[in-house]
């Protein structure tokens, strides 16, 4: 089987891809993350997945490589990861009391090809308080997530009501990119470990 390679800086895509059994390298992309003028969200997300994995599909031209980008969209617009606080705390005011949509692209290349995918999940925040607002930024957590909030974490208590996948939201959908790895020749539940009390 082909080395998995991993086109992410983020810790939680790769505490998701860890979780799946699959074993990896992580080879961070850089790319210029500005949509183009007019773009749609679930556009956007695809082509930076797609531009992460192929970056860095350069360097290891054997290996399957997974791109993945997430924005939370409101309204039509984009919110990606604040650049301060100040920004954090105009994307968390927009948030508060409203449903919005988190996208997540994963795109997978290898010498066969590149496939990729978007995984749309619907999440309903409850009102925040002033004070909330302020503690959270205060917390730091906002500020390397798309929307200025981690689900996972400490801005968990925010979500009323989720309707997709978590995993999407944090980073990575499981299920789907089981499904691009098994396309891929990489069936994941073929590396689990076997417990030898079975
Ligand atoms: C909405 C949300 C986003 N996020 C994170 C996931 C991503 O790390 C980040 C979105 O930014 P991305 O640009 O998708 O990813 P990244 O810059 O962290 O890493 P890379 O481009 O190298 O893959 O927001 C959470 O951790 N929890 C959440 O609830």
């Amino acid at each position: 089987m082909c080395a998995v390679v991993l086109a992410s800086a983020s810790p939680r895509r790769s505490e998701l891809l860890q979780q799946m059994g699959v074993s990896f390298t992580v080879q961070p992309a850089d790319v210029n993350e500005t949509p183009n003028s007019g773009e749609r969200p679930d556009t956007y997300v695809e082509r930076l997945a797609r531009e992460k994995a192929l970056a860095v599909f350069s360097d290891y031209p054997d290996a399957l490589v997974l791109g993945s980008d997430t924005s939370v969209v409101l309204d039509d617009r984009i919110l990606g990861k604040p650049h301060d606080q100040s920004e954090a705390r105009t994307m968390l005011k927009r948030l508060s009391g409203r449903s919005h949509q988190v996208m997540t692209s994963v795109a997978l290349v290898s010498k066969s090809g590149c496939r990729s995918l978007v995984v749309v999940t619907d999440v309903e925040f409850r009102t925040l308080s002033e004070g909330e607002i302020d503690a959270y930024i205060a917390s730091g957590e906002p500020m390397d997530k798309a929307g200025g909030y981690g689900i996972q974490g400490l801005g968990g208590i925010f979500v009323r009501e989720l309707r997709g996948s978590y995993s999407a939201v944090v980073g990575l959908p499981l299920q789907e990119t089981a499904g691009l790895l098994e396309q891929a020749g990489y069936p994941v539940w073929k590396r689990w470990p076997i417990s030898l009390e079975n």
